[in-house]
């Protein structure tokens, strides 16, 4: 095999609790990850001269700091491995927007180079990689819808019903790192009890505040309510809610304010990327 293509899909926070400040500085959360059927999608090409090149349909994207080449080069150095590659990073989703489609894309990269390089690494490695990379690469690594722990690593499947989305981005770019910094944000939110993930109340302890800081966040929330109830997902921007069918979503979409991006996509409870590396077997 010398040629892959594999898509990098996005996910969504149904609720995202932040139980705790670590003494690292990061927080402890509870999040329900629901993984979406539509994302990026990225191609490799096996080269045998060890080097790792990037292309892609955004040319701000083509840098040293992409996610795609920092997962490249880690597991390159990790393995050992003298093959390289050409990638091709298509990008469709929305940048910064608490999608995940950066950790997505490095997750992708991993396990795709582990097939193309034959690398044989267990999925469990190829998770504890992407750790380094950013806390929501593990999630995209496992490819399961899943209820989340930890800064977001410690991962129990769960199957969901697959539900409709729109899927909104309003035109600002939200900080992770200001939000998670911030004096106001709501840290002490209770550990869920066992066996309760279903029946909690579902929230996003991280949009009050995004809300109060980007209005326009608020704002693009007060538009979706009107056609169903809707949550941030992340640290925002974006927004979601869930429709009971493509009609009801579609005409929700077709009344999107100017300012505004947005998408429909299924929750799927296994990633696209496991039947897309199946195929190739
Ligand atoms: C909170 C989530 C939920 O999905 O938000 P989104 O990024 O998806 O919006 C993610 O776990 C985010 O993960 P990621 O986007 O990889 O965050 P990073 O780049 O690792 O972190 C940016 C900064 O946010 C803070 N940070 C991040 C995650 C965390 N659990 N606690 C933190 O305090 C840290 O200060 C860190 O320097
Ligand atoms: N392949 C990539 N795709 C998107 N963003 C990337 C990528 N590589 C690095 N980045 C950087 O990571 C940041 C966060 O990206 P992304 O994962 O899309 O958002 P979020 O973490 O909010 O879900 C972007 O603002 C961008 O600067």
């Amino acid at each position: 095999m010398t040629t892959l293509t594999l898509p990098a899909v996005a996910k969504l926070n149904l609720f995202l609790h932040i139980t705790g400040r670590r003494e690292d500085g990061y927080h402890n959360l509870e999040t329900l990850f629901q993984l979406l059927d539509v994302g990026d999608e990225l191609r490799f090409s096996l080269r045998q001269d060890g080097a790792i090149g990037l292309d892609c349909n955004n040319s701000e994207l083509i840098n040293e700091q992409n996610l795609v080449l920092r997962a490249a080069r880690l597991l390159q150095q990790y393995s050992g491995c003298k093959l390289g590659c050409d990638i091709y990073l298509e990008k469709h989703l929305p940048m910064g927007g608490g999608l995940g489609g950066g950790s997505s894309d490095a997750a992708t990269t991993l396990l795709g180079l582990n097939k193309l390089w034959q690398l044989q690494l267990s999925i469990d490695v190829l998770a504890d990689l992407g750790l380094s990379l950013g806390a929501d690469v593990p999630l995209f690594v496992r490819g399961f819808t899943a209820f989340a722990q930890g800064v977001g690593e410690k991962l129990q499947p769960l199957q969901l019903d697959e539900k409709l989305y729109l899927v909104v981005t309003p035109n600002c770019h939200v900080s992770t790192a200001e939000i998670f910094q911030h004096p106001d944000l709501i840290r002490n939110s209770k550990p869920i009890p066992p066996g309760e993930v279903l029946s909690a109340n579902w929230r996003n302890d991280c949009q009050p505040l995004v809300e109060r800081l980007y209005p326009i966040v608020a704002i693009t929330l007060q538009w979706l309510v009107e056609y169903a109830p809707c949550q941030m997902t992340g640290t925002g921007a974006s927004v979601f809610a869930a429709f009971p069918d493509q009609t009801s979503a579609q005409h929700a979409l077709a009344q999107l304010p100017a300012n505004c991006h947005g998408f429909i996509a299924r929750g799927v409870n296994q990633s696209p990327v496991w039947a897309a590396l199946a195929d190739t077997e």
